[in-house]
């Protein structure tokens, strides 16, 4: 698979504590990838590295063979780096259809027509109701965020980054929080992600790791200490070492 994106040797310190050290990896479109490690891996500050949200002591990022290291957050969300967060930031008072609504025209360099409340833009807005349906959003798309739940949030979350047009999609635990009864309907919303985008998930839960992924990197103390096959990370003792021990640990722990 040729590379869509890379990483190379990103490493980042802050004062004395090294929390990312030589990180590289890369995707292919298409590809689904879990980042995984134990809390304070450094998984949420590659993500923060990777999409310019913190600059990195060292090494590149590399999307379409382009370097963007020196590129800020903004821009590198132009290019298709786009990422969702581990706590969600949305407006409580606006609807789902109006987010992404609002996400379509902005990416567009439309924003203005906010004022008047999208009509007149048929394309934007059926484009926002695919996006919302293609989600399991269309019956709260006209709901007060802060009406919805928490779960759907979620979802929102990743309609919102699917309207930036991503090529390279970065979830921080799209399921943190989420009340296990919901968590099969994140499941399949990550079924049904464009196949042509490469998604990379920060998760928790193994469960969910194990059914999304194709390959797994496990991160510890801010190094990469396994790249494989979900089938073979649970066995690896520098896994089993880093996650206290054994897999069930690993399981309560994660
Ligand atoms: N801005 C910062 N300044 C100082 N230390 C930081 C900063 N951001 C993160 N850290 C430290 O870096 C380490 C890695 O944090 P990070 O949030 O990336 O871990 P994580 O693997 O995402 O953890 P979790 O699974 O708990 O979300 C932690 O020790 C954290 O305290």
């Amino acid at each position: 698979m040729s590379d869509l994106f890379r990483v190379e040797n990103l490493s980042k310190s802050f004062g004395g504590l090294a929390v990312s050290r030589e990180i590289s990896l890369s995707m292919g479109a298409g590809e689904r990838l879990a980042l995984i490690g134990p809390n304070g891996a450094g998984k949420t500050t590659f993500v923060n590295l990777v999409t310019g949200q913190i600059k990195p002591s060292a090494g590149r990022v590399v999307l379409n063979g382009e370097d963007v290291t020196g590129l800020g957050a903004v821009r590198r969300v132009r290019k298709g780096l786009v990422r969702t967060f581990q706590v969600t930031r949305l407006f409580s008072e606006l609807t789902p259809e109006e987010h992404v609504t609002l996400t379509l025209l902005q990416r567009e360099g439309k924003a203005s027509r906010i004022f008047s409340r999208f009509r007149g833009n048929s394309a934007v807005a059926d484009e926002a109701h695919d996006i919302l349906g293609a989600l399991g959003l269309h019956e709260v798309a006209r709901r007060k965020v802060g009406q919805i739940a928490y779960g759907q949030q979620r979802l929102l979350e990743i309609a919102i980054a699917l309207a930036l047009k991503p090529k390279v999609l970065l979830l921080d635990e799209p399921a943190a929080g989420v009340p296990s009864a919901d968590t099969p309907r994140i499941e399949q919303a990550l079924e049904r992600l464009p196949p042509s985008l490469a998604v990379l998930m920060i998760e928790h839960d193994m469960d969910l790791v194990f059914r999304f992924a194709k390959r797994v990197v496990v991160l510890a103390a801010g190094e990469i200490i396994f790249e494989g096959l979900p089938s073979e990370v649970a066995a690896d003792p520098k896994v089993r070492e880093a996650y206290l021990g054994n897999y069930a640990n690993a399981r309560s722990v994660a």
